[in-house]
């Protein structure tokens, strides 16, 4: 791919062409000016003929109408009871919830209360106990729950997949993967680091290493080890867990809220590390950035005493019919989001047990650190 045509898909990723809509598309309110907000939704239902978005709210109404202008959306709900107001909004049929992690919780409970379909950013919530409550709840009330997990639903990860399962490199032995990133990105005073709020590196960055290898090996694993350095007594800034899969395959999971730096003096700034590795009984495969992979990815393959090549899968999974190279995974989320409401087969879904599971590994961590798990909500759905 070369430059030029990469610049080309970047842009269009970015700056998505606003399609016609459906007669009946499905009305998205969103809870929360948050700053993921226009990446995760507000591009992507643009090119979405099934899908609008018809509301924001903030807790300051200035902020919400700030928000709503910006992003052209037509109303807004401002101050102490927006949230719940935009849940009352007759006119919306699911909600998407970036709020920061401890609330994910109570608010997906409201919107389910209230007969929204939710998407809910990753961390789905606190801890296991609270996910198997909101896909129980959400099972009786017959609503559609999804936790993003963006790289889930883009290409790439799946094209590691199939490079796996296809045989020829043999079993899985090891495997690592990391998400960090420079200390200059994450000030100590961010959600991340609240633990009121859900906060934690291993909530924040943790869900993307485990579900990838979760993911690429198709099991859970025994957390085996782990150890933090933490900002508090509650809040961890750097976690490394050592993980068994089944078959005696072990991982290697990474998450820094702080990357060192490098080189001479530490001069160079580490800003990002985001790479996973899976060793075979007969060769490897690297993924370079299965974080934002619809930026920029590479995937290495490595055969023992074959020739090494590498591969990108930007275009969309043959035979699916959904997607375009240019399409973010937020894109594919909404694609399976609305899919899935609409009684559409997504072209890939993620399931309860699926957020459950991570849910009790990213627990396990915090227990072999000698951390606390996340508090469990105080909200007790009526
Ligand atoms: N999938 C992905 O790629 C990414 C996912 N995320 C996830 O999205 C969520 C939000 O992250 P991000 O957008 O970076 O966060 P922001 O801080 O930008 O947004 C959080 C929003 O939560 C609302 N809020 C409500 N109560 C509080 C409170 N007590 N303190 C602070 N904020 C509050 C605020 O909304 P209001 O406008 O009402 O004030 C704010 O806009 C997190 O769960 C995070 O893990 C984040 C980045 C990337
Ligand atoms: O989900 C996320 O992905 C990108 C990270 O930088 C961010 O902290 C996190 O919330």
């Amino acid at each position: 791919m070369s430059l030029v045509s990469s610049v080309k898909r970047f842009y269009k990723t970015n700056y998505p062409p606003t399609v016609e809509k459906s007669s009946n598309p499905l009305r998205f309110g969103v809870l929360g000016a948050a700053n993921i907000a226009p990446n995760a939704i507000v591009k992507p239902m643009r090119c979405h003929e099934d899908a609008v978005l018809v509301a924001v709210a903030a807790r300051d109404k200035g902020r919400a109408d700030a928000f709503a202008q910006k992003w052209g959306i037509p109303r807004t709900y401002g101050g102490s009871s927006a949230y719940q107001e935009l849940l009352n909004d007759a006119g919306i049929d699911a909600v998407y919830i970036p709020l920061p992690n401890g609330l994910h919780y109570e608010w997906t409970m409201k919107a389910l209360a209230a007969g929204k379909h939710v998407l809910c950013e990753k961390p789905i919530s606190n801890n296991e106990e609270e996910v198997r409550k909101m896909f129980a709840y959400a099972a009786e009330k017959s609503l559609v729950l999804l936790e993003s997990w963006q790289p889930h639903f883009h290409p790439a990860l799946h094209r590691v997949k199939a490079i796996l399962d296809e045989g020829s490199l043999g079993k899985i032995v090891k495997m690592s993967a990391e998400f960090g990133i420079s200390r200059m990105f994450l000030p100590e005073d961010d959600i991340r680091y609240d633990f009121s709020l859900g906060g934690g590196m291993l909530m924040d960055m943790g869900p993307y290493p485990i579900n990838c290898l979760r993911f690429l090996a198709s099991s859970n694993p025994t957390v085996e080890s782990a150890e933090s350095i933490n900002l508090s007594d509650t809040i961890d800034r750097r976690v490394e867990a050592h993980l068994t899969f089944p078959g005696a395959v072990t991982a290697t999971v990474i998450t820094d809220g702080a990357l060192d730096s490098w080189g001479p003096l530490k001069l160079f700034p580490h800003f990002i590390a985001f790479h996973a590795k899976v060793e075979c009984e007969h060769g490897s495969v690297e993924v370079s950035n299965y974080i934002i992979a619809s930026m920029w990815h590479s995937i290495k393959v490595s055969p023992k005493g074959g020739k090494v090549r590498v591969e990108k899968a930007y275009e969309p999974p043959a035979g699916t019919g959904k997607g375009e190279d240019w399409w973010s995974a937020y894109r594919y989320t909404l694609e399976a989001f609305v899919d899935k409401v609409r009684g559409r087969e997504p072209h890939v879904w993620r399931t309860a047990e699926d957020s459950i599971d991570e849910m009790h590994v990213i627990d396990a961590i915090y227990t072999k650190c000698g951390l606390p798990l996340r508090q469990t909500s105080n909200y007790q759905p009526s």
